[in-house]
């Protein structure tokens, strides 16, 4: 029997409003990593002398700043995140190192090696955002199991878990421990409520979830 494989990587959840961050690159591999670098609200900038349609239009747009020129030694000042994704590896390398010495932390997406971090396959529902990370052996794989889990996990769960989250300041009002919190949560996270928001019955979702307050053992 094999040996598991030891996590390499540790997951973590990067606020990244109004940081500053650099996209080497302006190819389709580019583009996907600023629209996620965006979705998180991001300061985004693409150096590169070509860029996609997409990209040109966020520039247009406003929404990113694109610099029309080949990455310069000396480009990288005082950003938060460096993302290495030209097509020529000599280039992505020489700023990544640049990134590194000016304490970016650096993503180059033709060498996993060279990785502060890498960016995982996601889906988003709301707040609710689930990732999958192969550790760099098959992006291919990631991508598949994120439609999977797309399928099975549909918009519904965005409602959901913004219902939840306005009920679980109120449970925190009405129930005073956090035994009584955590007993109420194992019983009001059932498969029905689910149902019903995916109906589009939220008010009778948000009643069935109460109901189990009547079995937290802190309220008649
Ligand atoms: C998840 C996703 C996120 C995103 O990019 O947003 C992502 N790659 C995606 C797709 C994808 N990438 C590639 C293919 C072609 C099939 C294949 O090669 O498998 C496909 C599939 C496709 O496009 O169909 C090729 C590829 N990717 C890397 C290399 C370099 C190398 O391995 O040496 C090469 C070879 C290039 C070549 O051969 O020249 C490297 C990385 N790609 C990663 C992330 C990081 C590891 C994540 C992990 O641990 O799983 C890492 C290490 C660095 C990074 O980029 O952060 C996104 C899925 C989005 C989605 O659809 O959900
Ligand atoms: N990590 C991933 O998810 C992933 C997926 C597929 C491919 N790749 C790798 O990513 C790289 C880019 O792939 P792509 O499909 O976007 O390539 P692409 O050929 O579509 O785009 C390359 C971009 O780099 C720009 N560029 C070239 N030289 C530059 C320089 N000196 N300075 C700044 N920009 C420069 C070009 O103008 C172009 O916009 C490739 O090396 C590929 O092997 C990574």
């Amino acid at each position: 029997m094999q040996d598991v494989v030891a996590l390499s990587y540790y997951p973590v959840n990067l606020n990244l409003v109004g940081r500053r961050c650099a996209v080497i690159g302006g190819g389709a591999v580019a583009e996907r990593k600023v629209l996620a670098l965006l979705a998180a609200d991001a300061a985004v900038t693409v150096i590169s002398p070509a860029v996609t349609d997409g990209l040109a239009a966020l520039s247009a747009a406003g929404q990113i700043t694109h610099i029309a020129r080949p990455y310069w030694p000396g480009a990288i000042e005082n950003f938060f995140i460096v993302i290495c994704a030209t097509d020529a590896p000599a280039v992505n390398r020489q700023a990544a190192e640049e990134g590194r010495a000016k304490g970016a932390l650096v993503n180059v997406a033709d060498a996993p090696e060279l990785c502060d971090f890498t960016v995982p396959s996601q889906i988003v529902r709301g707040d609710l955002v689930i990732t999958v990370s192969t550790g760099g052996k098959s992006p291919a794989l990631a991508r598949r199991l994120r439609q999977e889990l797309e399928a099975r996990y549909g918009p519904e769960y965005g409602l959901y878990l913004a219902m939840i989250g306005r009920l679980r300041d109120e449970m925190k009002e009405r129930l005073a421990t956090p035994r009584a919190r955590e007993c109420f949560w194992r019983r009001a996270l059932d498969d029905e409520a689910l149902a019903l928001v995916k109906a589009g019955k939220l008010q009778e979702a948000e009643e069935k979830i109460r109901d189990a307050i009547g079995g937290s053992g802190a309220e008649p």
